[in-house]
């Protein structure tokens, strides 16, 4: 069976999906989710003209020669404005944040002043209109101030705070179950000290991953290879509770893989299986109903790799995100690379950067799928396009940096 491409898979797991509802929370909780609406702003700002320095608030025209005397006639400090207003030859005692009194319009630093008693000279020149902030200038109440589909920095939620938001609509977080097959298999300081044993790692990066793309992630844990256990866990992730399955292990094609046989049985119609990738061949896609179901292999660093080409971006695309990534950045090899074969290789390296700011890249030696001691080393995926030819030192070549 020929392989399908990356971009063509990518494009069945995240083509058609759209966001799960949406729900309020508090401005505060919301760096990280998804904004599921348009956010207006709610006031002004600033809300009037506003001085952003401490100084004297004149008028531009008093000031057009040094030195200009004025009267002092009063102060407006943030919070506490000046109720009057500045006449020809008056200055008001201004402070950084407070509102410019009605007929200022320039404020004049008080390192450029001397003052006696209510009277106030310049000392040197300050352009008209200078060191105030116009009402408006930062946003309008109306203004579209942030956008649907935007993944909130923490500066976006001081715009939407600032915007007067309490709480901002995002979308819910995908409910993602995670379930590990493998009759070898045993949790961290469970095992009896057999060979036959492996200690699992897979769903420990993959519920990470999938949080950090900010699902909620529910491991309904370790099945061993037989068809009826995994058909019973694999039911009951698809009973309504999830709306992500996603497996690890049993994936390829020996007699004791059995989880594409117990998707099909549950009602699975997978889309995807066998992917022109390099770790990752084996992963199946599918879906029943509203369920989405991600089938990842079972070799550790291939089910990490699988879940940043895959996991996270539907993660992602299920919360509306614009850009469900992965994020690719151009660097350089700092050695050179084999060509690459049919599939499309994420090679575990280390990145370098060089005094003029460039990245050098060098994939380890070893790209055994089952090394996690090298993919805990490596900070970058070095993306070998298929068919790439051989490429030398100095030559351009894309990452995927790792986010920690
Ligand atoms: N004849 C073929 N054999 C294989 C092929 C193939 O095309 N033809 N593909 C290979 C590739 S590529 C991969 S990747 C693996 C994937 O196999 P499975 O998804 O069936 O994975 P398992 O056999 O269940 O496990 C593989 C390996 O990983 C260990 N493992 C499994 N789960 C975990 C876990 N949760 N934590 C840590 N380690 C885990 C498991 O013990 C095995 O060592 O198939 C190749 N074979
Ligand atoms: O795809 Mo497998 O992950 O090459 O080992």
């Amino acid at each position: 069976m020929a392989l399908m491409s990356v971009e063509e898979a990518v494009g069945l797991v995240i083509g058609e999906v759209s966001a799960l509802g949406s729900e309020d929370v508090p401005v505060a909780a919301a760096a990280g989710r998804v904004l599921a609406q348009d956010l207006p702003a709610r006031r002004t700002q600033p809300p009037a003209d506003m001085s952003a320095m401490d100084g004297y608030a004149v008028r531009g025209a008093d000031i057009a020669q040094t030195p200009a005397h004025l009267t002092v006639i009063g102060e407006s400090a943030a919070g506490r404005p000046f109720s009057g207003s500045v006449g020809a030859g008056e200055a008001v005692r201004i402070f950084t944040g407070a509102v410019v009194p009605e007929g200022a319009d320039t404020v004049v630093i008080q390192e450029n002043t001397s003052r006696d008693g209510d009277r106030v000279t310049t000392t040197a020149p300050t352009a008209a209109l200078r060191n105030v902030r116009l009402k408006g200038c930062d946003f309008s109440a109306g203004m579209p101030g942030l956008k649907a589909g935007r993944r909130l920095s923490g500066r976006d939620i001081m715009l939407a705070a600032a915007m007067d938001h309490a709480t901002v609509p995002v979308s819910r977080r995908p409910r993602v179950a995670l379930i590990q097959t493998g009759d070898e298999l045993v949790l961290p300081g469970q095992g009896t000290g057999k060979d036959s044993e492996i200690v699992v790692s897979n769903a420990f990066g993959l519920a990470a991953l999938a949080r950090r793309a900010g699902a909620e992630v529910t491991d309904l844990g370790l099945v061993g290879d037989d068809l009826a256990a995994i058909r019973a866990v694999v039911a009951r992730a698809l009973s309504g509770e999830f709306d992500l399955l996603v497996s690890s292990g049993g994936a390829s094609v020996g007699d004791h893989d059995l989880m594409a046989p117990a998707l099909r049985a549950e009602g699975v119609d997978l889309s995807v299986h066998k992917i022109a990738l390099r770790p990752g061949k084996p992963l199946m896609y599918g879906r029943k109903a509203g369920v989405r179901v991600l089938g990842l292999p079972g070799n550790p660093v291939s089910s990490h790799v699988c879940a940043m080409v895959f996991l996270m971006p539907l993660v992602r695309a299920l919360q509306g995100d614009g850009v469900p990534g992965p994020l690719t950045a151009p660097a350089r090899l700092a050695v050179e690379v084999a060509a690459n074969d049919a599939r499309r290789d994420f090679m575990r390296a280390r990145m370098e950067r060089h005094a003029d700011g460039s990245v050098h890249v060098t994939p380890f030696a070893s790209q055994d799928s089952a090394m996690l001691s090298v993919l805990a080393a490596a900070d970058c995926l070095l993306i070998r396009a298929p068919f790439a030819p051989a490429a030398k030192a100095g030559d351009p070549c894309e990452i995927i940096p790792f986010e920690d």
